[in-house]
């Protein structure tokens, strides 16, 4: 085909691009701003930032949850030419994500050092005040935001957090760049590209066909327990992880293994959390608990566990000095396998 084609083709064109969804539409957009560096800079002009400080995202307070604000590339100048700052520090910034409208949204730290950022570490409590809002740190506000924002400060946290940790090159040890999306690094020395990292973990609702296993690490909050975690170790399928996890923290083999869905996780870093049910031979159901790993597991019937998901906020159990038990926020992916054990006692099988 000739790379030019004339009007039938570019009038076919037009049709194509019309066809495209609004979500695909959104897509290229994005995958266009990670690539190109001049585009990305210019989205940068009508764009949105989020702003953090040492990973601590700036929220406001509504009356339910927490909000958080956006501003334009005019506003920051003006508030980091207030507060003495080099506009430098804008080239720290991150892409993740657009609007329908391709609005593109970035992320911003203000206050981690970084090598291109010559005054970084700005006065926290001034920019508080400047900003009517509050940098709170994100495993405190996770749970009081809305599904969308808990999203993209949660990649845009990972995403930061990455940056900062991956100023150098391993080969050479030079100062690696950032591309303006910050889709990646570059060691200008050897020219070795380096991505964002992501770390999978399974975790599994176990159950033996009445009952389901919760456990606890000692690092929990105080009485809650959640399904079985674990990073997957190189060279291990999904199925394997779960397996050895399993056999690992609590002495059982699985039988059956059933896929349910995934979710990006940003503590402690950035994991992709896949979410499984498995169930365990009928008989084979004594736990060996791994105290190395685990300070606690137990089965659970399902009626125990649709009344604590029913009344799931351990400050509302009335509780006589006992330690309330309780399950992980709507939120987290573990609260969604539960709350799906309980309401669909069969699942189908992950397909082949
Ligand atoms: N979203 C949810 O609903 C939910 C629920 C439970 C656990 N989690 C997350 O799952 C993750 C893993 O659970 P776990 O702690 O039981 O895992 P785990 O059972 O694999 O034990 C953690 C240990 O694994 C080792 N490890 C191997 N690879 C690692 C890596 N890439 N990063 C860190 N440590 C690694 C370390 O020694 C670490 O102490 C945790 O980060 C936790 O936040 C999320
Ligand atoms: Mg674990």
């Amino acid at each position: 085909m000739s790379l030019y084609c004339g009007t039938a083709c570019r009038r076919k064109f037009f049709w194509c691009y019309r066809l495209l969804s609004t979500y695909v539409t959104k897509t290229r957009y994005l995958f266009e701003l990670k690539e190109d560096d001049d585009a990305c800079k210019k989205a940068q002009q009508t764009g949105a930032f989020y702003l953090f400080h040492n990973l601590a995202p700036l929220l406001q307070k509504s009356e339910h949850q927490y909000l958080a604000p956006q501003y334009s590339l005019l506003e920051l100048e003006r508030l980091l030419g207030n507060f003495g700052q080099d506009s430098q520090i804008l080239e720290d910034s991150v892409l993740i994500g657009c609007s329908e409208q391709q609005e593109a949204w970035f992320a911003l730290d203000l206050g981690l050092n970084s090598s291109c950022s010559i005054n970084a570490s700005l006065q926290k409590a001034e920019m508080e005040t400047a900003l009517q809002g509050s940098f709170i740190k994100l495993t405190k506000a996770l749970f009081e935001l809305n599904v969308k924002d808990a999203s993209l400060l949660s990649t845009a946290q990972a995403l930061l957090r990455w940056h900062d940790a991956h100023q150098f090159c391993s080969r050479s040890g030079q100062p690696t760049k950032k591309n303006v999306s910050g889709s990646k690094r570059v060691c200008p020395s050897n020219n070795i590209i380096y991505y964002p990292q992501v770390a999978p973990v399974v975790i599994t609702l176990v159950s033996d066909g009445t009952r389901c296993l919760l456990v606890r690490q000692s690092s929990f909050p105080k009485g809650m327990y959640s399904a079985l975690a674990g990073f997957c170790d190189i060279g291990e399928s999904l199925e394997e992880t779960v397996r050895r996890e399993i056999a690992e923290e609590v002495g059982l083999e699985v039988d059956r293994l059933y896929y349910s869905a995934s979710q990006h996780w940003p503590f402690p870093n950035s994991t992709l959390m896949i979410a499984c049910h498995a169930t365990v031979k009928p008989g084979q159901t004594e736990l060996q608990v791994n105290l190395r790993e685990l300070e606690a597991a137990a089965w659970f019937s399902r009626d125990e566990v649709a009344t604590v998901l029913r009344r799931n906020n351990p400050s509302n159990q009335q509780h006589s000095g006992a330690v309330p038990f309780w399950l992980p926020p709507k939120l987290a992916i573990a609260h969604q396998l539960i709350k799906e054990w309980v309401e669909k006692p069969t699942c189908s099988p992950l397909p082949a």
